[in-house]
């Protein structure tokens, strides 16, 4: 499948690039993108995962195909859990325009494809694929682990600090999720309003622009680039560090230019903490002198209450109104 170029003459982010291969050896750098910018592109020429985000790819573009009603069938419970289908339009407004979003998306969930929890339902034509996402989902959490690993070593803490509480075979809410956004007119709508992520690490496949920072006071697109992911912290990870880390803000709006006349589709991963791990600061970063981020979202906290991770993730959630 081919894509039309992305256009000259639009503003782009400029994010760094860092090689899969030599995450060791850019450590600094991968602490400087994560508390700095927030975001970066991991190089993952060569590794398999990227063949299977493509193959992913495929799988949503028919699954969105089925009518509306199919897919409401499976629609997420808001409030509740992010497992299931989410139709356009449903996200709180936080941009200042107040526009719905146009993106409609399907989280499934890691613990339903590995059997870790017992399943809800999902649409048969996109679960038939239990293997390939499964395979997805092990690839993109093993990514997001080393990535944790190596924060981890550069703020001076074990780094199975980070990996121990974001375990793939434990119980999480960690999730794929696969985005479709559908094209439109006029400026009356947003594809995904600005928001943080929630989690830990986020992993990012897309092949049209549309994603957007803000730098440097204004919205930018962050180009795709073949075989690179698109990396950034979640909230989680921040409320551990106590804020030595970023969990920058995106959106998503229309493509640039021509690229725009298409539907636009993401495959994303979502790295969650584990759901008993504990909401608190970790002890390394409750007295240094680090320079603090404030978490996204903030959601009422009973004083002195110590929440789970799944608790904790439930209540961002719940706030993102979908
Ligand atoms: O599709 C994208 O480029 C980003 C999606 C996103 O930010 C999200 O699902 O949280
Ligand atoms: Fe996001």
């Amino acid at each position: 499948m081919s894509f039309p170029v992305f256009p000259e003459g639009v503003p782009i982010a400029p994010i760094s690039s860092i090689k899969y291969s030599e995450l060791n050896k850019s450590a600094k750098e991968v602490l400087e993108c994560c508390s700095t910018v927030g975001f970066f592109y991991l190089d993952l020429s060569g590794h398999s995962i990227t063949s299977k985000a493509d193959e992913i790819r495929e799988i949503a573009v028919s699954s969105f195909r089925l009518p509306a009603e199919e897919k409401m069938k499976y629609h997420l419970q808001k409030g509740v859990s992010l497992a299931g289908y989410k139709a356009p339009g449903t996200v709180k407004k936080t941009d200042e325009t107040h526009r719905p979003d146009t993106t409609e998306f399907f989280n499934v969930f890691t613990d339903h494809i590995t059997g870790t929890t017992d399943s809800i339902q999902y649409p048969p034509h996109l679960i038939e694929h239990k293997a390939l996402l499964k395979q997805f989902s092990q690839d993109a959490h093993a990514i997001g682990n080393e990535i944790l690993s190596v924060l981890a070593d550069q703020l001076s803490i074990p780094s199975s600090e980070f990996t121990s509480r974001n375990s793939f075979s434990t119980s999480s809410q960690s999730h794929i999720r696969l985005t479709h956004k559908i094209p439109h007119e006029g400026a009356d709508a947003v594809g995904l309003p600005s928001h943080t992520d929630f989690g830990s690490v986020t992993v990012l496949f897309t092949w049209l622009g549309g994603l957007q920072i803000q730098h440097q006071g204004e919205w930018k697109y962050v180009k795709p680039l073949k075989n690179h992911a698109i990396i950034n912290l979640g909230d989680a990870i921040v409320h551990l560090t106590n804020g030595a880390l970023l969990s920058a803000k995106h959106r998503v709006v229309d493509a640039p230019k021509e690229q725009n006349k298409l539907d636009r589709y993401s495959v994303v991963y979502f790295v969650r903490p584990n759901n008993q791990v504990e909401m608190k600061p970790l002890e390394r970063f409750l007295n240094d002198d680090t320079p603090r981020k404030r978490v996204g979202g903030k959601f009422e906290q009973e004083e002195g209450v110590v929440l789970s991770a799944e608790e904790w993730i439930r209540r961002r959630a719940a706030q993102l109104g979908s």
